[in-house]
């Protein structure tokens, strides 16, 4: 199972440029999660900074006790080899074919026989659909292919955590929805920890458990889908529909009188039409479709099991509508002790973004978050 990333309290600038300030979230281990956000708010930066690759000046970021913003140049080394990252162009050798591509982290960080190498490259390639393609330059096949190839490279060290940045970039429709069942079928196999930027809504209403958004150079909001998708915050709601009334302007600014008579306007027309949030607080059905489900044949994704469990301990801090659309999407048992108030209420935790595991629970003994029954954080 993939390891829970804790980011706390994380601060970057480059200069005088503030881009994010005290950034603090739980990726739950094995979960997908995704980060969106205007262009130019940070999200790349996030990621890199997430690998090490960008230091930011305040706050920690934990995994398998180790804090990738302070810890030494040897842990980091370690440390990265747990994330697998795929970058916006895939990030190809244009020299090389596609098995030298994917087998390279293998070769530079691995002592593995050409037969190993051979055997893990291969399987990787027929994970993500390119068995017979090995043989190709990266200027030989699709953007699609591309990113595919990219995903394997990204597999063949076995990574606990996988980053993906914008992986829906450069492609038609069909290609995104190829690829979305492509991340779900790869984390019901491999059971790591997925965090996802992209500025597709299709992608971020069906495939994340977890939603995120940064924005004015604060993480306006992160945790369960449901949360996001049926959040009445205007900037959440305007980015979800993808409409020009609301707070993110050209420039990301905009002045507030001007936000109130677009969003007035906008009320007067009915609100939001297409996703069930609308100026009454609409919620639930359309809001939150259904997730994406792994392709017949293969395994069910473990994280489900562990994710319910950890929203249904979550349920008391919720506001009504994402506690009701929570409930919809719970089995019976877990209702049933929600509903017997095993999980009392409590001081909610901050947003609900941040939790951690109850003590001795499966979820505990392995480093991921989900508040006690107390709601301890
Ligand atoms: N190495 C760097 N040095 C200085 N500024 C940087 C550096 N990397 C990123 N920035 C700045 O940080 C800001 C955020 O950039 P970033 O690429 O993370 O945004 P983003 O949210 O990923 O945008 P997009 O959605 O367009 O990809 C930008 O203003 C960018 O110019």
């Amino acid at each position: 199972m993939g390891v829970a990333v804790h980011v706390e309290g994380l601060t970057k600038s480059f200069g005088s440029q503030n881009i994010w300030s005290d950034v603090t979230l739980t990726l739950p281990p094995g979960e997908i999660s995704v980060m969106l956000g205007p262009s130019g708010t940070g999200k790349s930066v996030f990621l890199k900074s997430l690998v090490g690759l960008l230091k930011p000046e305040r706050g920690s970021i934990v995994m398998s006790d180790t804090d990738i913003v302070t810890c030494s140049e040897r842990e980091l080394y370690d440390v990265r080899r747990l994330f697998g990252v795929l970058f916006q162009d895939g990030a190809l050798f244009g020299s090389m074919n596609l098995y030298d591509n994917v087998a390279f982290p293998l070769r530079e960080h691995t002592k593995k026989s050409e037969a190993e190498v051979r055997r893990i490259v291969l399987e990787k390639m027929d994970m993500v659909g390119l068995t017979g393609t090995e043989g190709k330059l990266p200027g030989e096949i699709s953007g699609g292919m591309r990113k595919r190839a990219g995903i394997a490279r990204a597999l063949v060290l076995d990574p606990e955590v996988i980053l993906f940045d914008e992986p829906d970039s450069g492609l038609d429709p069909v290609r995104v929805a190829y690829l979305n069942q492509l991340i779900v079928d790869l984390n019901a196999q491999i059971d790591a920890t997925f965090l996802i930027v992209t500025h597709d809504i299709g992608t971020a209403r069906t495939v994340p458990d977890n939603l995120g958004l940064l924005f004015r150079r604060h993480l306006a909001m992160f945790g369960p889908r449901e949360q996001l998708l049926t959040s009445q915050e205007p900037v959440v709601r305007q980015f979800l529909n993808g409409r020009r009334e609301g707070p993110i302007g050209m420039s990301e600014e905009k002045d507030v009188a001007q936000v109130e008579a677009e969003m007035a306007a906008l009320e007067a027309r009915g609100g939001d039409q297409h996703n069930g949030v609308g100026p009454k607080g609409a919620s639930g059905g359309e809001a939150v479709p259904p997730q994406l489900e792994p392709s017949p044949g293969l395994p069910e994704r473990k994280a489900v099991r562990r994710r319910q469990e950890r929203v249904a301990r979550m349920l008391h801090t919720f506001d009504p509508a994402t506690a009701e659309a929570i409930r919809a999407s719970l089995p019976q048992d877990l209702l049933a002790l929600a509903d017997a108030g095993v999980y009392e209420p409590t001081a909610a935790t901050p947003s609900g973004r941040h939790w951690r595991a109850e003590p001795g629970s499966e979820i505990a003994a392995t480093g991921a978050g989900v508040p006690g029954p107390r709601g301890e954080r």
